[in-house]
């Protein structure tokens, strides 16, 4: 039986031949030793220390050599040479119980939702659509609207939207065309460089606008920042979503939005208009179907500045298109409220059900964004939301903390990664079968013998041992490189190896260091 994690450190069973022994040790080159190096192996040079290891007698507080108390400046010291010693980030953490081993990864949840997105970005394009292969340095044009589905005018144009790749830097954005656009005159595009310059959370960033004939006609291309996976407000949640089954029997969704969503979304909506009409600029298309749900409860304007060069030709005062914004997103939340994007033409009918359904404080809003006082402002809104603000400033923090926290528990494993790599580098190479410093007598024959015990081991009835715990806990202290020894036994059984975490690291990174070099 090879031994079980708990055979560690027996330092007295050491049974290693003395020719390994000799090599083994020929590999720890004292001289590679860095005492400010976390990775570093300490090897002879090193003075041993309390715990029996070969940890460095580095004392950071100890002045250099020439210092005298009484002459030096307490404040500034230019000569002054500070030992700074790496704090060690690399002790390994506890082991957890092997219950609690799903702690180490991120929650099933978000990891679903990250590689639903990092799928879509990869998403091939679809052969047979015509479309070209580059366009002012975008390639693999994916349409992300079904093709052949009923399609809306946007204004007087139709527009269609695709996801590209930007060659320059790897990016996908997303592109909005405008087909059959005719510019008139370059200056359409003055107010794009304001929006591109605009940089806000709640607002889908504009990248830059052009105009092709890629696509066999004169076409206008908007680009903004990709947002995988989003939805349109409407297809989350004004669109009427098939029934479901509940309890086995096929019942209708609702579309009723929480109070607390929507108060949600107008906080969002309005410091993104708040940051637009500060910027000189008004957003002139707040509509459900323009503004994206990415992630959980976060909005974000999109179709930002194509407005501005369609119209270009049509100049309206700014102080009006911005009355016009606020007027627009009164009509948003009233849909979100009702569920319908009919309800503008029933207001009073509208207003009734928000009042059965909703706060007070709900309906004033909409109220104050839909009534035609002289002059209103996003800043006037801000005072009617008041405490509501704090509430969603509590649970964006929360949302910070709770992300932090998955954030922790992947913190280890990227780490961890590049070290099974390095196993894999150097573990059963076809090319090295003959080299003695990679067979049962040298020092990489450790590194594979520690594989076993990271990975082969078996209990007492020889049943594979898969413990999670164990394998990170033995690749934590190995990249530590600590001073914990173990015991190695070979396949056979015949030979075992008492050895220390940082031997064994030693062996790793000469071994690996030697591949890199070949
Ligand atoms: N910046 C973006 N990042 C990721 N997805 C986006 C982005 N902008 C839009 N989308 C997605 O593209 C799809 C189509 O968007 P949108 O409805 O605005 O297109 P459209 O051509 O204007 O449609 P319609 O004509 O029906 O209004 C939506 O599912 C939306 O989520």
């Amino acid at each position: 039986m090879r031994p079980s994690p708990s055979d560690s450190s027996s330092e007295q069973s050491s049974s290693q031949p003395p020719e390994q022994q000799s090599e083994f040790e020929s590999a720890l080159d004292p001289d590679q030793y860095d005492p400010y190096n976390p990775y570093s192996y300490a090897g002879h040079s090193a003075e041993t220390s309390d715990d029996g290891g070969h940890a460095p007698s580095m004392n950071p507080y100890e002045l250099p050599p020439g210092y005298d108390a009484a002459t030096l400046d307490p404040f500034y010291n230019p000569s002054m040479g500070y030992h700074t010693q790496s704090l060690n980030f690399h002790l390994y953490t506890n082991p957890r119980p092997e219950a609690l081993s799903h702690r180490y990864f991120i929650s099933d949840e978000i990891r679903e939702e990250l590689q639903r997105r990092s799928e879509t970005i990869r998403t091939a394009p679809p052969n047979g659509l015509g479309l070209p292969e580059e366009l002012q340095g975008y390639h693999s044009l994916v349409p992300l609207e079904p093709i052949g589905a009923e399609r809306r005018k946007f204004g007087n144009w139709y527009s269609t939207l695709y996801r590209a790749t930007n060659s320059s830097d790897g990016v996908t954005y997303v592109l909005r065309r405008v087909e059959n656009f005719r510019l008139m005159q370059q200056a359409a595009f003055s107010s794009i460089e304001t929006w591109s310059r605009l940089r806000h959370p709640n607002i889908i960033s504009v990248h830059e606008a052009f105009t092709t004939r890629a696509f066999n006609d004169s076409s206008l291309v908007v680009v903004y920042e990709d947002h995988p996976d989003a939805q349109t407000i409407h297809e989350a949640h004004i669109k009427v979503k098939p029934p479901q089954f509940q309890h086995g029997r096929l019942q209708a969704q609702s579309n009723r939005v929480s109070e607390r969503t929507i108060w949600s979304y107008i906080i969002q909506i309005a410091n993104a208009l708040k940051a637009t009409h500060d910027a000189g600029l008004a957003v002139r298309l707040i509509d459900a179907t323009k503004i994206l749900v990415t992630g959980k409860n976060r909005v974000r304007l999109g179709s930002c500045g194509v407005v501005d060069v369609l119209m270009y030709d049509m100049p309206a005062d700014l102080t009006q298109m911005q009355q016009d914004d606020l007027t627009m997103f009164g009509a948003l939340i009233m849909q979100l409220c009702t569920g319908s994007m009919s309800s503008m033409h029933n207001v009073q009918k509208a207003l009734e059900s928000i009042g059965r359904n909703y706060s007070a404080d709900l309906k004033s809003v909409v109220l104050f964004l839909l009534s035609k006082p002289a002059h209103r402002t996003i800043g006037q809104l801000f005072d009617m939301i008041g405490s509501r603000l704090l509430t969603e400033l509590d649970e964006t923090q929360n949302a910070v903390d709770r992300l932090e926290g998955e954030l922790m528990t992947e913190l280890e494993n990227a780490r961890l990664v590049r070290l099974l790599c390095k196993f894999g580098f150097i573990n059963e190479r076809p090319e090295h079968n003959h080299e003695t410093r990679w067979s049962e007598t040298g020092d990489r024959y450790i590194v594979k013998l520690f594989r076993d015990y990271v990975f082969h081991q078996v209990d007492e009835i020889g049943r594979p041992v898969v413990d999670m715990t164990h394998v990170l806990a033995c690749l934590n202290k190995l990249d530590a490189g600590t001073d914990e020894r173990i015991m190695l036994v070979s396949r056979d059984e015949q030979s075992c190896l008492v050895v220390s975490y940082r031997e064994i690291k030693a062996c790793v990174e000469s071994a690996f260091t030697e591949l890199v070099r070949a």
